[in-house]
C-alpha cells in the first residue's frame, strides 16, 4: 500500500517481542477459527430441526455452539492481553529511544526545531504509531483469518453462490489504495498542524507573564482559536474520508447480501441447498462484512501510523553536527590544575537555517530542495579571533550587546564548531578530543541559568561523579558526614555554594539543601539562580571555567565578593569571563575587547586604559552610568528620609 514504507522502521522495535507477537497472532487465528465454526454448527442445528431430529441431538449442537463461543471469547481476551502489551512495550521503547536521541542533539538542532513540534511528535505521533504496532496488526490478522475461514465454509456450502457474493469485492483494492493515500496525506496535515498548536500553547504557557503584562490574553486566545479552527477543518477533511470509506466497504458487503438472498433463496427453493446452509451462508457473509469494514479501519490505522512513524523518524535520525572523532586524542596531564586555551584565527557563523549549512535541512529537519543551493554569504559572528591563554590564567571578554561574547564561549565546550581556524586545549585541537572528555574539563555557566524542579542540593550536584547512578544518594548534603552518601560529594556542593555566595541563602531556605525548587517549590531570584548555576559549575572542580555574563543579575557588591572568592577557589584553573561589565573582568590576566565579532583591542586592564581606546571609553561610560545610578539612589533615599 502506498505510503506504508515508513512502517518498516517499526521492525527493529517489534523484533524483541517477536515471540509474544507470534503467540498473540496464533491466538488471533485460533479465536477466529472458533468464531467461524459457530455458523457451521448452526447449519447443522437448523437442518436437524427441520428434519425433526430428537431434542438431544439439537441440544448437543447447541452445547457445541456454546463451547465454541466460550473458547473463542477466552482466546480473544488473551490475544488482546498479549498484543496490546506488545504495542505498549513498543511505544515505551520508541519513547525511550526518542528521549535518548533528543538529549544527544546539540544547539544547531534545537535552533531549528521548536519545542512544541517535538512534544507533538513525542505524544500524538507516538500514539498513532502504537495503534499501528498493536491494534492494527491484530485486526489485520483477525480480518484476514476470519475472512479466510468464512470464505472456506461458504465455498463448502456453494462455490457458485460464493463467487457471486464476493464479486463486488473486486472493487476493494482500488478503494483501499485510493483512500489510503488520501488518508495518509490528510492525517499528516492534521499532525503537522497539531505541532503548530502545541508550539503556540507551549510558548504561551512558558511566556504567560509576558502575555499578561502586555494584556495580550484576548488576542492570544483568538490566535489559538484560529489555529484550533484550522485543526478542526483538517480533522473534518480526514473524517470525510472515513465517512466515505466505511460506507463503501459496507456497500460492497451489502451487494453481496443482495446476491445471497436473491440467488441463494432460489437455490433453497429448488432444493439445491438446505435451509440450514442458507442461514449459515448468510451469517458467513455477515462475518465477511465485519472484516471488510475492519479492513477500512485497519488501512486507516496503518496509514496514520506510517505518517507518524515518518515524522518520528525525522527525530530518531537526527544527528548532532558536533560529535566525537573516531580516534580521539587523550589530553595530557593537566599543568597546575588548569588547561591552556588557544584560539587560532577563529571565524564562526551560526548555521544558516534552510540553506543546508552544516548539513542542516529546513526547520522541520527535512532537507528541502533549497537546502542544496549554495548559501548566501553567511553573517560572521566571530572573525580572525586569536589568543593564547596559559593554564591557570583568566581571560576577560568585553564588548557591546551582540558583539559575539557568547559565541566565543560556546566554541570552547564545542556547542558549535568554528568554520575557520581552530580552538585548542593544551595544544590539542578540540575536534580531536573525545566530546565527553572535553566537557568533563569544563564548567560552563550560561547567560540564562536553568535549574531543574529538584532540590537545590541536587541542582548544584548535577553531573557530579556518581550522580548518574542513584540521584537521591548523591546530594543529600546534610548526610555526608554520617557516611550515608558518597564521601566528598556533599562537601563539594557546600564548598561550591559558599564560593558562589549562596551558602547563606541556602541556610535560610525552609529545608536547606533539600529545598525543592521550581514550580512545586521555592522560586529563587534571578541573582540567586545565577549563583546556583555558578555553584553547579564549580562543584565539579573543572579545569576550565566559562562564565558567560553569569553574574549580570547580581549586584556589583556581591559580584565583587564572588569574584574575590573565585580567584582563590579557581587558583590554577583557567577561566574565561565574558561580561558587559568591566568590573567583572578588570583583574583578568588578559582582556579581549570584541566589536562585531572582531578583537579590536587586547591586553591587561592597565595597558588598555593607557591606550585610551575602546576599552577606556567603555569604562568611562560605565562609570558615568554607575555614578548617575548611585546619585538617583541617593536622591531617592533623601526623598524617603524627608518624607519620613
Ligand atoms: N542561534 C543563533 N542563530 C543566529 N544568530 C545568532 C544566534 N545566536 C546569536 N546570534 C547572533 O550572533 C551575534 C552574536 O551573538 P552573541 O550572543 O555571541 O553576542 P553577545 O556578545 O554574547 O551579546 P550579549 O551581550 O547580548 O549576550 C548577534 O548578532 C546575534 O544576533
Amino acid at each position: 500500500m502506498p505510503g506504508l514504507r515508513a512502517l518498516r522502521r517499526l521492525v527493529p522495535f517489534l523484533r524483541p517481542y517477536a515471540g509474544r507477537m507470534a503467540l498473540g497472532l496464533v491466538l488471533v487465528v485460533a479465536s477466529a477459527s472458533f468464531g467461524s465454526v459457530i455458523p457451521w454448527l448452526l447449519r447443522e442445528g437448523v437442518d436437524e430441526l427441520t428434519a425433526g431430529a430428537p431434542t438431544a441431538r439439537v441440544l448437543r449442537v447447541a452445547g457445541l455452539m456454546l463451547g465454541a463461543s466460550v473458547a473463542g471469547g477466552a482466546l480473544r481476551f488473551f490475544m488482546r492481553q498479549v498484543l496490546n502489551a506488545v504495542s505498549r512495550h513498543v511505544e515505551y521503547d520508541i519513547r525511550d529511544a526518542l528521549f535518548a536521541r533528543l538529549v544527544t542533539l546539540d544547539a544547531p538542532f534545537y535552533a531549528r526545531w521548536r519545542t512544541g513540534e517535538i512534544m507533538a511528535r513525542a505524544t500524538n505521533d507516538l500514539s498513532a504509531v502504537r495503534m499501528a504496532a498493536g491494534p492494527a496488526i491484530m485486526y489485520l490478522v483477525n480480518t484476514v483469518a476470519g475472512g479466510a475461514f468464512a470464505l472456506a465454509f461458504m465455498l463448502r456450502i456453494d462455490a457458485r453462490l460464493t463467487g457471486l457474493a464476493v464479486l463486488p469485492m473486486v472493487a476493494l483494492p482500488f478503494i483501499t489504495v485510493r483512500l489510503g493515500r488520501a488518508i495518509h496525506d490528510r492525517f499528516e496535515a492534521v499532525q503537522e498542524h497539531f505541532g503548530e498548536m502545541t508550539t503556540r500553547a507551549q510558548e504561551n504557557l512558558a511566556g504567560v507573564r509576558v502575555v499578561r503584562a502586555y494584556r495580550q490574553e484576548a488576542s492570544e486566545s483568538a490566535r489559538f482559536a484560529a489555529l484550533g479552527a484550522e485543526y478542526l477543518t483538517r480533522n473534518m477533511a480526514l473524517a470525510r474520508l472515513n465517512g466515505v470509506m466505511n460506507p463503501s466497504f459496507s456497500l460492497i458487503a451489502g451487494l453481496g447480501a443482495v446476491v445471497v438472498i436473491g440467488v441463494g433463496g432460489g437455490l433453497v427453493l429448488r432444493g439445491a441447498i438446505t435451509v440450514g446452509a442458507f442461514v449459515a451462508f448468510g451469517i458467513y457473509l455477515a462475518m465477511l462484512t465485519w472484516p471488510l469494514i475492519a479492513l477500512g479501519w485497519v488501512t486507516n490505522l496503518f496509514q496514520r501510523g506510517a505518517a507518524s512513524m515518518a515524522r518520528l523518524g525525522e527525530l530518531l535520525d537526527a544527528r548532532p553536527d558536533v560529535s566525537s572523532p573516531e580516534r580521539p586524542i587523550a589530553l595530557p596531564p593537566a599543568a597546575r590544575g588548569g588547561r591552556r586555551l588557544t584560539f587560532r584565527d577563529v571565524g564562526f557563523h551560526f548555521p544558516q537555517v534552510g540553506t543546508g549549512d552544516a548539513g542542516l535541512g529546513t526547520r522541520e529537519g527535512r532537507p528541502s530542495p533549497e537546502s542544496r543551493v549554495p548559501s548566501s554569504e553567511p553573517r560572521w559572528v566571530l572573525r580572525h579571533v586569536s589568543f593564547d591563554l596559559p593554564a591557570g590564567a583568566t581571560l576577560g571578554v568585553v564588548g557591546a550587546v551582540g558583539s559575539g561574547k557568547t559565541a566565543l564561549i560556546d566554541l570552547v565546550p564545542r556547542l558549535y564548531d568554528p568554520q575557520e581556524g581552530e580552538v585548542l586545549l593544551d595544544g590539542v585541537p578540540l575536534r580531536d578530543l573525545d566530546l565527553a572528555a572535553l566537557r568533563r574539563e569544563i564548567g560552563y555557566v550560561p547567560q540564562e541559568s536553568l535549574l531543574f524542579s529538584e532540590t537545590i542540593g541536587r541542582n548544584i550536584g548535577y553531573g557530579l561523579e556518581g550522580g548518574r547512578e542513584e540521584p537521591t544518594s548523591v546530594v543529600r548534603v546534610e548526610e555526608t558526614t554520617s557516611g550515608a552518601t558518597e564521601p566528598g560529594t556533599g562537601d563539594a556542593i557546600r564548598w561550591a555554594a559558599d564560593v558562589a555566595q549562596l551558602g547563606e541563602t541556602v541556610a535560610e531556605l525552609p529545608a536547606g539543601y533539600e529545598t525543592i525548587l521550581g514550580e512545586r517549590g521555592v522560586n529563587l531570584s534571578g541573582g540567586q539562580k545565577q549563583r546556583a548555576a555558578l555553584a553547579r559549575a564549580l562543584a565539579r572542580r573543572p579545569r576550565v571555567v566559562l562564565l558567560d555574563d553569569a553574574l549580570s543579575a547580581v549586584d556589583t557588591h556581591t559580584e565583587a565578593a564572588i569574584l574575590r572568592g573565585l580567584r582563590t577557589a579557581l587558583e590554577g584553573r583557567t577561566t574565561v569571563i565574558a561580561s558587559h561589565r568591566i568590573s567583572a573582568i578588570r583583574d583578568a590576566s588578559w582582556i579581549l575587547v570584541l566589536d562585531d565579532g572582531r578583537v579590536v583591542e587586547q591586553g591587561r586592564h592597565e595597558e588598555l586604559l593607557a591606550r585610551d581606546g575602546r576599552y577606556a571609553a567603555l569604562l568611562r561610560r560605565q562609570q558615568l552610568a554607575d555614578a548617575i545610578e548611585s546619585d538617583e539612589e541617593d536622591a531617592e533615599d533623601e526623598a524617603a528620609a524627608a518624607g519620613a
